[in-house]
This record gives C-alpha cells, structure tokens and sequence, in this order.
C-alpha cells in the first residue's frame, strides 16, 4: 500500500513513517547484520568525480516509480534494463529512490542497480539516522542523500561524517537561501556535493529560479547539482552555463514506457546542442 499526500505536509508525514520504517528495520536487521554485507568491503565510486568527467553528460539519471507530487509514474519499468539503459545512453551516475511507502521503491531496486552498472548510485531516500547509513552501503550505494529541510543543522554534520567514514558520499539538498547557509556553517566538511532542489517540498511548485539563484553561493569545491523539473537538452545546458555539474532527472525519462530511450533522446539533443563539450 502506497500513500498518496498534499503538499503542506508531504515532508512532516514521510519523516514521521521514516521513523518508523527505521526502528522496524533496525530490530529485523541489526547493524551487525548489515556489516556482513559483501558491499561493505569493496570501494565506493565518487559522485562528485564522475559529474565532473568532461566526456560525461552530468546527468544523475533516476529511476522513480512514483511520487507525492505525480502518483504513479512508471510501475513496471524494470530496474536493470532501464538502469543499465540508462548508463549506455550516456548518463554520468544513476539515482534509485529506495523508499516504498511514498515513491514504491525498495532495497533491492538499488542493489539490482548495483549488479548491472559500474557507476556512482545515489540512494534516494530520507535519511533521519544513522542506520540508513549502513544500509545504504550494505545495499551498494555509493552516495547519500541529505535533505536540509528535514534535518537540524547538527544533524547533517554528524550524519554526514558518519556517511564519510563509511566510503559514501554526500549530497546535500537545498531550497533556498537560508537553508544553504545555515546548513553549510556547521557542515562543510561533512559534504561533498550540494543538490538545489527546484521543486519546492512544501508546496511542489517547481521553478529553475531557485537553482540559478543559488549557484552562486555554492562552494566551488563541492559537486553542484540542479535537481527536479528537468525536461530538455536547453534546461541542461542554462543549468551547466549557470555553473552546475550535475542534473537529476527521474520523472522526465519515467514517463516513458522505455525510460532508457527517453533517456538516450536527451543526451544525443544535448550533444547536438553543446558539441564543443
Ligand atoms: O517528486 C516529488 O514529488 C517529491 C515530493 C516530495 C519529496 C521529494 C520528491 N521528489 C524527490 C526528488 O527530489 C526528485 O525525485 C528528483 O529531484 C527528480 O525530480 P524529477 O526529475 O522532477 O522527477
């Protein structure tokens, strides 16, 4: 059973089922469960290194059945043929969101993921302790996500570090300018890529304003990524020219019955775009 949420308090909800979903998990696997992953003991790709690979197109291509804002995008895509698709069609990393309750994903969609590509993997999910950590390695992930929004500015830092110290990196999601800030004074080492997300969690309104306001604030060692809302080879290319590296898009190549094809369209529309690239 999936849930389906109004804007207002999309955020508040799947944080308080998160809590949840983590104190069940941690009782039926426990960390030491978790540690005997195989994962755990290879090396982890870097995120920030791939976006910044020139002959890459910068695109984090993610695999979302559904969503609050959308409902169902595309249930029955299957997670290696569009991954691997994905990855032959010239995306620079791959994003799966893992959580079931809001977005119908799982564990195991990453750890398919994980078997047919050799790129970074953003697990996609909202991380409120440390535990998600350890299972995102456990499940081969190479990267994790850290919403500003949800977590206290302390919260990210001590997260953060965790995350590090087990090999993954960190993206740092931002909304506005506040959010940035506040989160970044008592973070910055614990970070190695800062995401703006275009769509704003509150009310779902979705506006490039935020990406090309922000960029400038952006600390020109960390990764930065537009996320959300991205349809064509034009929205890449004023994102990259405002200084982003990375471009997450999930619902855009979704909604396709072949994700991977509409996938592929875009990186050729955006190599006839910036061949000089
Ligand atoms: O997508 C949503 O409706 C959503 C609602 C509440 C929290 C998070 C949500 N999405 C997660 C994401 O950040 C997006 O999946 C990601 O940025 C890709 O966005 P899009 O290309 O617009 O699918």
């Amino acid at each position: 059973m999936t849930s389906t949420v109004s804007p207002p308090d999309v955020l508040a909800r799947i944080v308080a089922h998160k809590q949840l979903e983590v104190a069940e998990r941690r009782a039926l696997v426990p960390p030491k469960k978790l540690e005997q992953s195989p994962y755990l003991a290879s090396p982890t790709l870097s995120l920030a290194g791939y976006l910044r690979r020139p002959e890459l197109s910068g695109i984090i291509a993610e695999f979302k059945r559904r969503s609050p804002s959308k409902g169902w995008i595309n249930e029955f895509a299957p997670v290696e043929r569009t991954t691997l698709g994905y990855m032959q069609a010239g995306a620079s990393a791959l994003s799966v969101l893992t959580d079931t309750e809001f977005f119908g994903g799982k564990n195991e969609d990453l750890t398919t993921a994980r078997r047919f590509n050799l790129c970074p993997i953003l697990r996609k999910d909202f991380v409120v302790d440390e535990y998600q950590l350890l299972e995102a390695r456990s499940i081969g992930a190479d990267a994790v996500l850290l919403i500003a929004a949800v977590l206290e500015p302390q919260q990210v830092r001590r997260l953060g570090e965790q995350a590090k110290a087990l090999g993954l990196e960190v993206l740092l999601e931002v909304h506005d300018r506040a959010e940035l800030e506040r989160t970044l004074d008592v973070s910055l080492d614990a970070v190695d890529l800062v995401g703006v997300n275009n769509r704003d969690l509150r009310d779902f309104s979705v506006s490039f304003d935020r990406s090309l306001e922000l960029v400038e604030l952006l600390p020109a060692h960390l990764g930065r990524v537009a996320e959300s809302g991205l349809r064509t080879a034009q929205d890449i290319q004023l994102l990259r020219r405002a200084g982003f590296e990375g471009f997450l898009i999930g619902e855009t190549f979704m909604r396709h019955g072949r994700p991977e094809k509409a996938c592929a369209t875009l990186v050729q529309q955006l190599r006839d775009l910036e061949p000089a690239r």
